[in-house]
């Protein structure tokens, strides 16, 4: 049984992007005048879209902020299913188009090959991340940990020092490239973004156990090390 941290609950999706928007937006300038720059992880899907329009209009020093995401598939920039496509259309909008947004997919052929590339190009952020938002599927993945993965991919993405890994999950389309565990405990703040009834349930069959090979989002919620507040609406 995994012991359950800061669950916020809300009627509406609307209500509960307001209050996460404004804490992100909150850490975000606060790490600006403590350190001079902030960063933000956000991840893709469909869940985040409408918390990312609320977020880009808030009046903070985005040019000090650096962006990337949680895992992305590894489509070109332009694709339907790119999470780079979600963040440049959804985020980077309005006050947030002038923050600094790096993406994971580069012009290699394979996240593999890819992936000291995408390193390299996460370099000057501000470590710690200062915030990270998770999102969870109804499978219990986070980021690109899927369940469905071949056990070493798996593994790798549990336990590598290493800031990202490749990822071919067996059930969901497209190869993928994802930060690691390591890369998204080493954060200062986790939000976890859940809508709907049926993510409600499968987060409390998360905390059920702590395997979390059977759900990887467990590698996020059974540890102490760095603070994690689920958002919940319905
Ligand atoms: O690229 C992705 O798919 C994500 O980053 C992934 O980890 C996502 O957060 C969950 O699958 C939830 O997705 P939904 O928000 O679409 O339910």
């Amino acid at each position: 049984m995994i012991k359950e941290t800061v669950f916020k609950s809300f009627d509406n999706p609307t209500a509960l992007e307001a209050q996460l928007a404004e804490r992100i937006a909150g850490a975000l300038q606060n790490a600006i005048d403590n350190r001079g720059k902030a960063s933000l992880v956000v991840s893709g899907g469909s869940t985040p879209l409408k918390l990312f329009a609320e977020l880009s209009h808030k009046m903070i020093d985005w040019s000090d902020v650096y962006i990337t995401l949680a895992d992305e598939r590894w489509v070109d920039a332009e694709d339907k299913d790119s999470n780079e496509r979600l963040v440049r259309e959804h985020l980077l909008q309005n006050r947030a188009a002038s923050a600094k947004f790096r993406g994971l997919k580069n012009m290699f052929a394979t996240p593999e090959a890819g992936l000291s590339m995408a390193t390299e190009q996460l370099a000057n952020f501000p470590r710690p991340f200062d915030v990270v938002v998770l999102g969870m599927g109804n499978d219990g993945h986070t980021c690109s940990w899927f369940p469905c993965a071949p056990e070493e991919q798996l593994t790798e993405a549990l336990e590598t020092d290493a800031l990202l890994c490749a990822v071919h999950p067996g059930n969901a389309p497209h190869a993928r490239i994802s930060l690691s565990r390591k890369a998204v405990l080493g954060s200062r703040q986790i939000y976890l973004h859940l809508v709907g009834e049926t993510k409600l349930s499968v987060y409390h069959q998360a905390l059920e156990s702590d395997d979390p090979r059977e759900m990887p989002i467990r590698a996020v919620l059974a540890q102490h090390k760095t603070p994690v507040d689920v958002f919940w609406s319905a």
